[in-house]
């Protein structure tokens, strides 16, 4: 057999075993989905043996109707608006109580921001003894037990911070019942290295006094997610310990995998799921292109923050390196942007101090690394921009929205240059489908056409959902060109082919550069940003493929041929490259994307008011005194005005609190100090008695609109 010979079989059979996996891929799927229907069909046959119903065949049993009444709703209404202050609940959360207190395992994914911890919070004051819950960072576990305490709420934590003094209260009131605590927070390490807590948590179930356990960050168990932490994997002996307590796993994304491993890991096979969508309305997604010119890109970047966000709103850029980061963070100080860096090779408190100082809007923007996760929960981050490309859609997805929690309109930038992917790919190339998860994301960058919405919905398995034109390719009228390059694309699969025939490797870089000449030979007109698109769609294709190469310092990405190589060269397949003509170009001018309703000066009035409204109530509000929905809801009636917008939100206000609105307005109104005018004036007086002052000019405002009301 000829060399050639063995080299086209050769390439023959690796596109057949291809081919196979893509059966074997759709294969996998099926049998998931058959699990599933399985551990479904075995809940309603229980439910129906337990009842003595028979299950008539082809007669679908009813599932359980979590929204229907139960014994404990008026108790919960009271609960949630009186504890709480919420005056309803969002999508899924009344359902997921409903099966909590049923005593039901339930895995609930649940966008960020969604609300999730009321799904714990609640049963577990409703439910007599202590709720234990696992969340995986300190700061974390410190934000919910403060928010707790200001709600009146006994919750307490078990770390390695708490004092000797907590530690005797907290075992005391496990062992013996003693004292008030109705939530319990812990690390998962508590739960697999300490001991003598476990025996106590015995102790607390044995009593009857255990009421629930939920496991926060839930996919954190999964290998396959993206944030896996060992300790997460001996969370299972909770169900193993203690079957008759539910358990409540909650994540804000989990893809059917993860969800599955999930699952297996908790022993909570007969759980039921509520899964809401990943989609967050209020986040535009912009994808910009990279220029290959370093200052460049940060006088774009610099440009972007100054004129969109004069105010100072919060934000945060994503960085590939750790070196790249306090690269960034300098040259953004330079251009009078308050930034600074955080990353992982810094020490704990040098990086708890930059944190703090950005949650308290001391510093306008952090640049991080990917070591910038989870934690991060401040509510009105209002731009998230990536330096690089992630690694996935789901890192993307959990990176990106860290913006906008409060629902309101936010801005998400990922700078894309195809010169990142080798940067990437070879970082990602050893994980479980690394270059495969990585691919998805190049794919979501390189597209022009496609709503980037859609990407996510696609990713997550959800059905579409309208984009309401919150993305650059639905926002813009783009003018984008399919530009045959088959020819061009034959040429560098030749052209590679010819180097490794005479043992040789070329990197992107090096592969563009040769192409740069031979282009000139063939009268090609292709510019180098788009030869290096076409690199990187052909890898897409499977007709190039990367290579890596470890050295002492580093690994290498190579490209060469790959195994649909053979089709372009016998001009079998066409090549298009997506290429704008117009104005639009990922580079657009980001001004004409920002819409009337995320004008900084109305953002700026909105903060303020809710400021000062959870100052008239002395910290009685856990969060904002609007409801990320009423905040929804005021963006999409776009106000003209920040009078308009003062009006609307009075409206909401005097609905929601109008009787301790009135309450305070009487009080400050009969105590006859002096107006807004003598504040203006009386530029000296105590701070207190301003704020005070402040407080009854935002009252008036409400007082007003209930009259119109
Ligand atoms: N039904 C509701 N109505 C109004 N506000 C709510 C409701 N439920 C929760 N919230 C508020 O929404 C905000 C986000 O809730 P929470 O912190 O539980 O979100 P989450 O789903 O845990 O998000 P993340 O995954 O980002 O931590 C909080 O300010 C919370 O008080």
């Amino acid at each position: 057999m000829e060399t050639e010979e063995i080299l086209e079989e050769l390439l023959s059979v690796e596109v057949e075993i291809q081919d196979v996996q893509g059966q074997i891929k759709v294969l996998l799927d099926q049998q998931e989905k058959l699990y599933e229907r399985q551990s479904e069909l075995k809940l309603i046959l229980e439910s129906c043996q337990a009842s003595g119903s028979p299950a008539k065949e082809g007669v679908p049993t009813a599932v359980e109707n979590w929204s229907g009444h139960f014994e404990w709703d008026s108790h919960a209404d009271d609960v949630r608006f009186n504890v709480f202050g919420i005056s309803k609940y969002r999508a899924n959360q009344r359902e997921i109580i409903n099966a909590v207190m049923s005593r039901r395992d339930v895995l609930v994914i649940m966008a960020a921001g969604g609300g999730k911890s009321l799904c714990y919070q609640l049963p577990a004051l409703l439910r007599d003894g202590v709720a234990l819950v696992v969340s995986p960072l300190l700061s974390l576990i410190q934000d919910q037990v403060m928010g707790l305490a200001a709600l009146g709420i006994p919750a307490f934590m078990l770390t390695s911070t708490t004092s000797k003094e907590d530690e005797k209260f907290i075992y005391k009131a496990l062992e013996k019942g003693e004292g008030e605590l109705k939530i319990l927070y812990v690390t998962p390490e508590k739960i697999s290295k300490s001991k003598r807590f476990m025996s106590k948590l015995e102790k607390c179930h044995h009593a009857g006094r255990l009421s629930l356990i939920s496991v926060d960050e839930a996919h954190c168990c999964s290998q396959w997610g993206h944030d896996f932490r060992p300790d997460y994997k001996n969370l299972g002996i909770l169900k193993t310990q203690f079957p008759s307590v539910p358990v409540l796993a909650l994540t804000a994304t989990a893809t059917q995998k993860v969800q599955n491993d999930l699952i297996e890991m908790l022993h909570i096979s007969k759980c039921v799921k509520f899964v809401s969508t990943v989609n967050r309305p209020n986040l535009f997604y912009i994808v910009r292109e990279k220029s290959s010119v370093g200052k460049v890109v940060i006088d774009e970047i610099a440009e972007f923050i100054q004129e969109s966000y004069p105010n100072k709103e919060s934000g945060i850029v994503y960085c590939f390196s750790r070196k790249e980061c306090q690269q960034v963070a300098n040259e953004l100080l330079e251009r009078g942007i308050s930034a600074d860096y955080y990353h992982a090779d810094m020490d704990v408190n040098a990086r708890e101090k930059v944190h703090m100082r950005w949650s308290n809007n001391k510093l306008q923007v952090i640049v991080g690394t990917v070591a910038f996760g989870m934690g991060i929960n401040k509510p009105d981050v209002r731009f998230v921009i990536h330096h690089s490309l992630s690694k996935s859609m789901e890192t993307y997805y959990q990176e990106s929205g860290r913006a906008g929690r409060d629902g309101l309109p936010s801005e998400c930038v990922l700078f894309f240059r195809p010169a990142d992917v080798p940067r990437q790919s070879s970082m990602v190339f050893y994980e479980n489908a690394g270059l495969q998860n990585l691919y998805d994301i190049v794919r979501f960058c390189q597209s022009r056409r496609q709503c980037r919405r859609s990407a996510f919905f696609r990713h997550f398995a959800e059905p579409f959902q309208n984009c309401n034109g919150m993305c650059d390719n639905c926002a813009y009228s783009s003018e984008i060109k399919d530009v045959d390059v088959s020819r061009q694309a034959k040429l560098m699969v030749s052209l590679l082919q010819d180097m490794q025939d005479n043992d040789q490797r070329l990197t992107m870089l090096q592969l563009v550069d040769k192409m740069k000449v031979k282009h000139k030979e063939l009268g090609s007109d292709l510019k180098k940003e788009e030869m290096e698109q076409l690199v990187v769609r052909l890898i897409l294709d499977r007709i190039l493929k990367e290579e890596f190469q470890h050295t002492a310092y580093a690994t290498n990405a190579y490209v060469t041929t790959g195994p649909l190589a053979k089709q372009v060269l016998q001009g079998k397949k066409t090549i298009k490259l997506e290429v704008s003509t117009g104005q639009k170009n990922m580079a657009g001018n980001l001004k004409s994307v920002k819409r009337s309703l995320t004008s900084s000066d109305l953002r700026v009035k909105l903060d303020e008011l809710r400021k000062e409204l959870s100052l008239v109530h002395g910290g009685i509000f856990p969060h904002s005194v609007l409801s990320s929905e009423q905040i929804s809801m005021l963006s999409s009636q776009r106000p003209n005005s920040i009078e308009e917008l003062e009006r609307m939100i009075g409206k909401l206000k005097a609905e929601k609190y109008g009787s301790r609105i009135l309450e305070e307005i009487n009080k400050y109104a009969d105590s006859g100090q002096p107006g807004d005018a003598a504040l203006n004036e009386n530029q000296d007086c105590d701070s207190r008695f301003r704020k005070k002052l402040k407080t009854k000019k935002a009252l008036v405002v409400i007082e007003s609109s209930e009259d119109e009301a």
